[in-house]
């Protein structure tokens, strides 16, 4: 990955995997069949923004009412750059978690590096982690996931992307 710094995560990556709305639902859906099996969780914390849209399907399906947010803004378009925790999680939320995150559920899209799974955890070092999709260097921090593609695949999400013409395979399409 770092051979070609100029080049954006995205365009390094070579490999494109769309996600449709109606996978994606039934992606989470599946996740949650098995997070069934691991709780209960006293409350669901969602890494924004990709996390929100995952967060929401697998609270319903638990029966979990209380939901936070951790507000961690990296990727510029598909640039990583610094983190920054713009919000951590409510005082509220740590104290139902005992301060370590024991019972908690954090939920986000994907790991890729595991820069910012890994940041999180940090915070609350005994919640389970659960992501939808996996790369292989961001893996090892998820104690659930669904779906493992390669590190060289860029996963475009139904909320970033629309439907447009392609040309035939045959002319060149990806
Ligand atoms: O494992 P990593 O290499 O850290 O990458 C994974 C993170 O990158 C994306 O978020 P992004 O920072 O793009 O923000 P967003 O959720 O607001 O789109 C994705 O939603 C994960 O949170
Ligand atoms: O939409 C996205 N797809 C990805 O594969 C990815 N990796 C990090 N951040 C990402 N965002
Ligand atoms: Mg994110």
């Amino acid at each position: 990955m770092a051979e070609h710094p100029e080049l954006s995560a995205q365009e390094r990556a070579g490999k494109a995997f769309p996600v449709s709305w109606d996978q994606f639902h039934r992606d989470c859906r599946a996740l949650t069949w098995r997070l069934n099996e691991v709780g209960p969780f006293h409350a669901v914390i969602a890494i924004t923004r990709g996390g929100l849209v995952p967060a929401a399907i697998v609270a319903r399906e638990l029966g979990v009412r209380i939901i936070d947010t951790v507000c961690i803004a990296s990727y510029d378009h598909t640039k990583q750059g610094d983190l920054k925790v713009l919000k951590g999680i409510s005082a509220d939320t740590a104290k139902l978690g005992g301060g370590t995150g024991k019972g908690l559920l954090i939920v986000d899209d994907l790991v890729d590096t595991g820069k910012t799974g890994r940041l999180v955890r940090e915070m609350i070092p005994d919640a389970h982690f659960a992501t939808v999709y996996a790369k292989p260097m961001g893996r090892p921090l998820v104690d659930t996931f669904i779906t493992e593609v390669s590190q060289d695949t860029w996963i475009f999400f139904p909320w970033d992307t629309a439907l447009s013409f392609q040309p035939p395979i045959r002319d060149g399409a990806a």
